[in-house]
């Protein structure tokens, strides 16, 4: 059974649609990583689930049953928004623990599972301290406790590592995982970081002017996206989208043109940065010429450009260590990842046949 169902939700502000005619189902006990553009809707989704806001049209289920007459308190879901406040006259722990009070747990409980959050957020040596003593990070590491805490079956997280340098995002977003395998919970995370949400996902949904582009398991929507949106939006570095036009049977790019079953008509190709191939050696490679490198450690990001189409590829660092801006980049593009969209619909039509 799906823990979450949304059905047909719409909410509006001013007559300005924040969530248009959504309909998603989440299932019980899953990681589902809502990832999309600021204003995209994720916050305004989260909200009407938990209850601080009503839907104006639309049902939202939660185990088959419509929660439409719940209030927030009754739907017992924790909730980390996105722009958490600490009670600043408390100290963290009773900031922490205030949720497992008010669900009138006793005080030894609380004590243990006080303990066991600032455990795994490591945030043990500051529960007694008071709010304004703590940096952004340990803020952020206390309402994520607090927001975990509750008893609850759904788990809300809004975007709750945003700001916080890569290690430490790093090693929550372990955490939290973790987390999420002991309370055997379902667990609802949004972010904007496209990185972020390919690390935590195990179901994906990405979200864009207040409805779903797509919806699905995190390997099939970043290897065979459905929609160019989501290939778009997911990924990191971006996707290179190319323009191409596709007569019987053959897609001509500025990169290349190369066979398809896709119908003819303008198209945008899809390609993943790590089927841009450096390629030194080989003769049938495109004279690219690098524009910008960000080394990334192993890897290096290399942006080229080719005929006045920019190109993003990741090679190993080593194998570039002697490029600059400037350097030639030799280029192959792999046919075995080249996805074809319309361009209108941004519906995929097709691959590159290879092989
Ligand atoms: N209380 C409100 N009053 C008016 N408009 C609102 C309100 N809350 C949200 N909106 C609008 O609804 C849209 C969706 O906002 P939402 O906060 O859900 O985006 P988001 O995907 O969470 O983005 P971000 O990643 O920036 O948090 C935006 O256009 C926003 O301005």
């Amino acid at each position: 059974m799906s823990a979450i169902l949304f059905e047909a939700v719409a909410k509006s502000y001013r007559a300005r649609p924040a969530i248009r005619d959504l309909t998603l189902e989440i299932a019980d006990q899953s990681l589902t990583v809502f990832c999309g553009p600021p204003a995209a809707g994720k916050s305004v989704l989260f909200r009407l689930l938990v209850g601080l806001e009503q839907p104006d049209r639309g049902r939202i289920l939660i185990d088959g049953r419509d929660i439409a007459a719940d209030s927030a308190a009754d739907r017992r879901i924790g909730y980390v928004p996105q722009s958490f406040a600490l009670f600043p006259h408390m100290s963290v722990y009773a900031n922490i623990a205030y949720p497992l009070r008010q669900q009138g747990v006793a005080a030894a409980e609380i004590d243990r599972r006080v303990g066991q959050a600032a455990e795994i957020l490591r945030i043990k040596p500051l529960l007694q301290k008071k709010p304004s003593q703590l940096s952004g990070g340990e803020k952020q590491r206390a309402a994520i406790a607090r927001g975990t805490l509750k008893d609850a079956r759904i788990f809300i997280l809004d975007d709750p590592l945003v700001g916080l340098d890569f290690k430490l995002r790093e090693s929550l977003m372990e955490d939290l995982k973790d987390m999420r395998a002991t309370l055997g919970a379902t667990f609802l995370y949004a972010t904007s970081d496209s990185l972020e949400a390919l690390t935590m996902a195990e179901q994906l949904v990405v979200m864009d002017q207040g409805g779903v582009v797509e919806a699905g398991p995190v390997e099939r929507l970043y290897h065979q996206p459905a929609m160019l949106r989501s290939a778009a939006l997911i990924g990191f570095p971006r996707c290179n989208l190319i323009q191409g036009e596709v007569t019987r049977g053959v897609c001509q790019t500025p990169l290349g043109g190369f066979a398809t079953g896709a119908p003819d008509g303008d198209v945008t190709a899809a390609i993943r940065p790590e089927h841009i191939v450096y390629a030194p050696q080989d003769v049938r490679a495109l004279p690219g010429r690098v524009t910008l490198m960000e080394n990334l450690g192993a890897e290096c990001v290399v942006y080229a450009e080719y005929e006045g189409v920019a190109v993003v590829s990741v090679p190993e660092s080593d194998r570039v260590a002697n490029l600059d801006v400037g350097s030639a980049y030799p280029f192959l593009v792999d046919q075995a990842g080249i996805a074809i969209f319309d361009r209108q619909s941004g519906h995929r039509i097709g691959e590159a046949q290879h092989g």
